[in-house]
């Protein structure tokens, strides 16, 4: 054993869990509770700490080994079964022990009161009380069965030594007493045993207070009310993260250990292991181009391929299947035909990590520009390789080392300025350069030391998929290890089936698709979408029930995380369940020096708790792929003097991204720094209850004007707010003192009825005027 719980070693010491951490405490070791952990050394320190007790009482009290001379009998029957108790038992057989030394003892008796049954334990307090006198004590040992008549025997005996000698009744008394004191305490103590020994229960990575109370047998709104004396203030529906919660259940004596968290496909096929070094084959580096719009994405995969897209398909050579394969010097690379980051993005909120490189394409004459930022942000994000590409190098404009400054500013310094980034000058038109760019992917890839096993049953990710009238579900997958053939029962994602057909990027049927090769399959059950996995299953069945099951799953899921992404009004809530270390934002304005003053000023808010980062910055209104960069990132967008576009307003409400709008910075500051603090003032708006009219006014001495109404519409109800309102103007506004029918107060009065209504320090009302009843509630922001 490397390291043990206290309440463990308390267990194995036989004294109390509190005792136990005072005194670890008191030699300088820190620990919280019984839950914490100690080192074997540790451990070893707290232990013999309790040994030299042992031995040390008595002139009498033999030695290490005497024990056993001295009290064989007594002894040896326990050991049988409980030889860590041995010696603490001693203790407590012995007379003249400290108070705490007895506690250890009976402590260590009452547990071994519930392994051996009441007997027993009776029978080592008499041993207590009887201090030396062992004898009696050693007969009894070993016959559990009879212990308790052994014991009334015992007591009869002392009866009959109080007849005998005519000791004082006094002493019998006091011991008596003594005895009951000693069970009270024993039981106590056993109640706080009972309660120290720790129940390992279960839990997924998070879960909500109500479960939570349910895992630790309490009230939902028990654990709740506890928690609020503890200054945690969290609603039932509260999701609680994994560690959260364990310490919360360490209050309650549970521990709580992390169920793993099963992915059915994972679950079905086990993950994606390391693999034995000699069955990996080096396979092709999977590339991924980005870039602004514009800058060439398409006419360099274009240029890559030889083909010209741009241009329309030439002669059905290439097929468009998603994803190609092009051979450099016999070494194959292959290319994500999606240009742009959005696939990618939309990949990687999946949990695909299918790509190895990614091309940052840069104008040469326009230089880094916002979506250039973007996929920079992406890339990195993602922790892949970026190489840049200086495109449209024939343009006499172009200028490569404005570029390759302003790259700078993102952390990207190329290599011939003393950084570690490649940057290849290229032109997509004149072809210049894209041997060197397709050599640098090589060596990168090289570098990287790709491999995998083509000799197993295939997985990759779905690089796209759509439904063809005439096919069905097609789809567009990359293999990602062993080979995928057809026939191959498959199943991604909700979509299933046998592989009928497989073609791979020249639009030529292929048998089998190995490591890092893009193939089109038709045979699936449905479309599955761009970045699930695929695996191959034993047989169609099983990859029928994996996809049921993931159905089943998606809906559950889509349930539960709804809202749980993060907003300014419950950030607090997150940061206070530990559900939030950093707060993602997403900065836009309408000038760049906005964006920068916006990222300083905000990331000057980080605290202990919370670390305030902006992901990304840029110039222009919000849109859709910042929603997705958001959602992906679970942040939140800011924006300064701009707007979302109407398409990323609908995409943030279904992917619930809560975007802030704001014309002064400050507020923007001033609200997420409130928000930090749980102190996002709430926006209130009012809600019109009813109307009434004043039909007649009664004066009451000490009372003032009652105005006798009739509720017109709605409803009147103690404690609102009104308006009086006579000719169209309004001639007071305020608290509404009392409500009544007839002479009695009441909570409220419906539409149809009479009510006398008070209004504070207000008695000018007339008959005729017009009431509305209003009430300001808190409106979600
Ligand atoms: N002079 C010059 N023009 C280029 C070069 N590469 C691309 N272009 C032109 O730049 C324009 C945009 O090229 P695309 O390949 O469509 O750019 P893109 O980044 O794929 O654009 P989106 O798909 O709209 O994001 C086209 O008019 C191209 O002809 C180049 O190397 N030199």
């Amino acid at each position: 054993m490397s390291k043990i719980r206290i309440y463990e070693l308390a267990k194995q010491l036989g004294v109390a869990n509190k005792d136990l951490v005072a005194k670890i405490n008191s030699i300088g070791i820190e620990a919280k509770s019984h839950m914490a952990m100690l080192t074997e050394e540790e451990a070893a320190k707290v232990t013999a700490l309790y040994q030299p007790k042992k031995e040390e009482p008595k002139k009498d009290a033999p030695k290490k080994d005497a024990p056993k001379q001295n009290q064989p009998k007594q002894n040896q029957p326990k050991q049988d079964g409980q030889k860590k108790e041995n010696d603490r038992r001693q203790d407590g057989n012995r007379p003249a022990q400290k108070k705490d030394n007895r506690n250890e003892g009976r402590s260590n008796e009452n547990r071994n009161e519930s392994k051996q049954g009441k007997g027993n334990n009776n029978n080592n307090n008499n041993n207590n009380k009887q201090g030396g006198q062992n004898n009696k004590g050693a007969q009894q040992q070993g016959k559990k069965d009879n212990n308790k008549g052994k014991d009334k025997k015992d007591k009869k005996g002392n009866k009959n030594g109080q007849k005998v000698r005519e000791n004082p009744m006094e002493r019998r008394r006091r011991e008596m007493e003594e005895e009951a004191a000693l069970m009270a305490e024993l039981a106590a103590l056993e109640a706080e045993e009972a309660n120290a020994d720790p129940v390992i229960k279960y839990i997924p990575e998070s879960i909500t207070v109500k479960d939570l109370a349910e895992v630790l047998g309490k009230k939902g709104s028990d654990l709740v009310m506890n928690l609020m004396k503890k200054g945690k203030m969290l609603a039932i529906n509260a999701t609680l993260d994994f560690d959260t919660a364990a310490s919360i259940a360490e209050e309650y004596n549970v521990i709580l250990e992390q169920e793993e968290e099963k992915d059915i496909m994972e679950e079905a096929f086990g993950a994606e292991e390391e693999e034995d070094e000699s069955k990996l084959e080096e396979r092709p580096p999977v590339v991924v181009v980005m870039g602004h719009v514009d800058h060439g994405k398409t006419s360099l995969l274009d240029a890559i391929r030889h083909s010209s897209v741009t241009k329309g398909e030439a002669g059905g050579i290439t097929q468009h299947i998603g994803a190609y394969t092009v051979q450099i010097d016999g070494k194959p690379i292959t290319f994500l035909d999606t240009p742009g980051h959005e696939a990618f993005t939309a990949m990687r909120m999946r949990g695909a990590q299918i790509t190895d490189i990614a091309i940052l394409v840069v104008a040469a004459d326009d230089g880094v520009m916002p979506q250039t930022v973007e996929a920079i942000n992406h890339a990195k994000a993602a922790g892949v390789e970026i190489i840049v590409a200086i495109n449209k190098m024939d343009k006499p404009s172009a200028n490569p080392d404005r570029v390759k400054q302003e790259l700078t500013e993102y952390g990207l310094l190329a290599e011939d300025w003393g950084g570690t980034t490649v940057c290849v000058p290229v032109s997509a038109h004149t072809k210049e350069g894209i041997d060197n760019l397709l050599e640098m992917i090589i060596l990168t890839a090289e570098m990287k030391e790709l491999k995998a096993n083509p000799n197993k049953k295939a997985r990759g990710a779905i690089i796209e998929a759509q439904l063809d009238k005439g096919r069905g579900p097609v789809a567009t997958v990359l293999v990602q290890s062993g080979t995928l053939r057809v026939g191959d029962p498959v199943v991604a994602g909700p979509a299933y089936g046998r592989i009928r057909a497989m073609t791979d990027d020249k639009g030529r049927r292929v048998k089998s698709a190995g490591p890092s090769t893009p193939v089109e399959i038709l045979g699936l059950s449905e479309v599955p979408a761009a970045g699930d996995s695929f695996y191959v299953a034993a047989n169609e069945k099983q990859a029928r029930q994996l996809a049921e099951s993931v159905i089943a799953k998606n809906r559950e899921t889509l349930i539960s995380q709804t809202p749980q992404k993060v907003s300014l009004d419950d950030l607090f809530n997150q940061i206070q369940s530990g559900n939030m270390k950093e707060l993602g934002i997403i900065v836009k304005a309408d000038v760049q020096g906005s964006v920068e003053a916006v990222r300083q000023s905000l990331e000057k808010l980080t605290n202990e708790e919370v670390r305030v980062r902006v992901i990304h910055g840029g110039v222009g209104a919000v849109t859709e792929s910042d929603v997705l960069l958001a959602s992906a990132s679970n942040a939140i967008i800011i924006g300064f003097n701009v707007r979302p576009e109407p398409a990323a307003k609908a995409f943030a409400d279904e992917e619930k991204v809560d975007i802030r709008l704001y014309r002064v910075i400050y507020n923007a500051i001033e609200d997420i720094q409130a928000a930090m603090k749980g102190m996002l003032d709430p926006i209130y708006e009012e809600k019109v209850l009813g109307h009434a009219e004043v039909r007649q006014i009664f004066k009451a001495s000490g009372v003032g004007t009652i105005a006798g109404s009739y509720v017109k519409d709605g409803k009147f109800v103690r404690n609102c707010q009104v308006r009086i309102v006579r000719d169209g103007i309004v001639v007071y506004e305020g608290d509404l003192e009392s409500l009544r029918r007839f002479k009695d107060d009441v909570k409220e009065v419906a539409a149809g009825y009479e009510c006398g209504l008070v209004f504070k320090k207000f008695n000018d009302v007339k008959e005729g005027d017009w009431i509305e009843a209003f009430t300001m509630v808190e409106v979600p922001r």
